[in-house]
């Protein structure tokens, strides 16, 4: 199966590597062109433009930072649109909002092509590892031809319908992956400030009913403040913020996720955004005082 594949970041990287290494003809463009070399070392051909890998590939994949790259991709000059059309179909497993998916799958289908959303759980190792969770919906046909490629790409592939039901459910997971995240760094904090070992409450929650592999992962090198991103902080604010938006529309009070919210931009003001989402605990130590009053 030849597919193309825009977007060469921390995780389209390990996607597009991971199709090579499965026997997938590959095609790939970058905005930053020269991270395209490293997947042709692999064996990927090399698109100049979105539109030429789209005029090139049947089916094209993208995996963007956010809702701007996403449409800029589509809708800008050398873009998908101005080679989709009958016959062919775009995947964009970004993480956006139910608005911009709706946005890129109207503009396609006018051309005649097919669109599926496909956000995924699931960070840079399950990337490499072929074993990410895909949240697809939209052109159920479209979806069908693409299992082999998500069958390579993930564990589980679920199918949720109309256009937009795809990044809600990734926005409410990261929505709450968030709020996880801020939960430990702030248990990590009063642990070490009340006299505990951090080292023991890790210890401790994993062999408790809230242990999780979110914690058993990250809570070692929190520790240690090493922060290697892979999961970009900047990336987990945005997704709070769309999925605060998201509780906006729908009347939903998330008073946890808006406190949350409110760290990550704190961290991204103190310039930890290209840091793993993690060194939000860099911020909620930050908080707590060096001692009782
Ligand atoms: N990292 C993770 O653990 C996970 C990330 N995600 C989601 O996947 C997506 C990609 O994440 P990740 O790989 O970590 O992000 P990176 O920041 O590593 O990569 C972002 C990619 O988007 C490209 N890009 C950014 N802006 C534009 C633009 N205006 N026009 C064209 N291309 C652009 C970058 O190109 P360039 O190289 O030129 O900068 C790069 O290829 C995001 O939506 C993220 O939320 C989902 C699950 C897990
Ligand atoms: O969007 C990023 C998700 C990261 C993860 O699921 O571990």
């Amino acid at each position: 199966m030849e597919v193309g594949f825009l977007g060469l970041g921390i995780m389209g990287k390990a996607m597009a590597a991971n199709l090579l290494r499965h026997g997938f003809r590959v095609t790939v463009w970058n905005r930053t062109l020269a991270k395209c070399q490293e997947l042709v070392a692999l064996g990927a051909a090399v698109g100049e433009t979105p539109a030429a890998v789209v005029a090139k590939c049947r089916y094209t994949i993208a995996m963007l930072s956010d809702p701007s790259a996403a449409l800029s991709v589509v809708f800008d000059k050398d873009g998908v649109l101005e080679q989709i059309g009958e016959g062919k179909g775009y995947v964009d497993m970004s993480t956006v909002d139910a608005a911009t998916s709706c946005k890129i799958s109207e503009a396609i289908k006018q051309k005649g092509g097919a669109f599926v959303e496909a956000p995924v759980s699931g960070s840079k190792k399950p990337a490499e590892d072929g074993q990410l969770v895909i949240l697809a919906a939209g052109d159920k046909v479209l979806y069908d031809d693409m299992v082999p490629a998500f069958d390579v790409l993930g564990k589980k592939s679920f199918f949720l319908g109309e256009i937009g039901n795809g990044a809600k459910m990734k926005l409410v997971v990261n929505m709450i992956m968030g709020s996880m995240m801020n939960a430990l760094s702030e248990g990590l904090s009063l642990a070490d400030n009340s006299g505990l070992s951090p080292q023991t409450l890790l210890d401790v929650l994993d062999l408790g009913a809230i242990a999780n592999p979110m914690f058993k992962l990250k809570g070692p090198s929190m520790l240690q403040g090493s922060y290697n991103p892979a999961f970009p902080l900047k990336h987990q604010q945005k997704d709070m913020r769309l999925a605060l938006a998201l509780g906006d529309e729908n009347a939903v009070s998330m008073p946890v996720a808006a406190a949350s919210n409110e760290a990550f931009k704190k961290a991204r003001s103190l310039g930890l955004g290209d840091l793993d989402f993690s060194a939000v605990y860099e911020v909620l130590k930050g908080a707590s005082g060096s001692g009782k009053a």
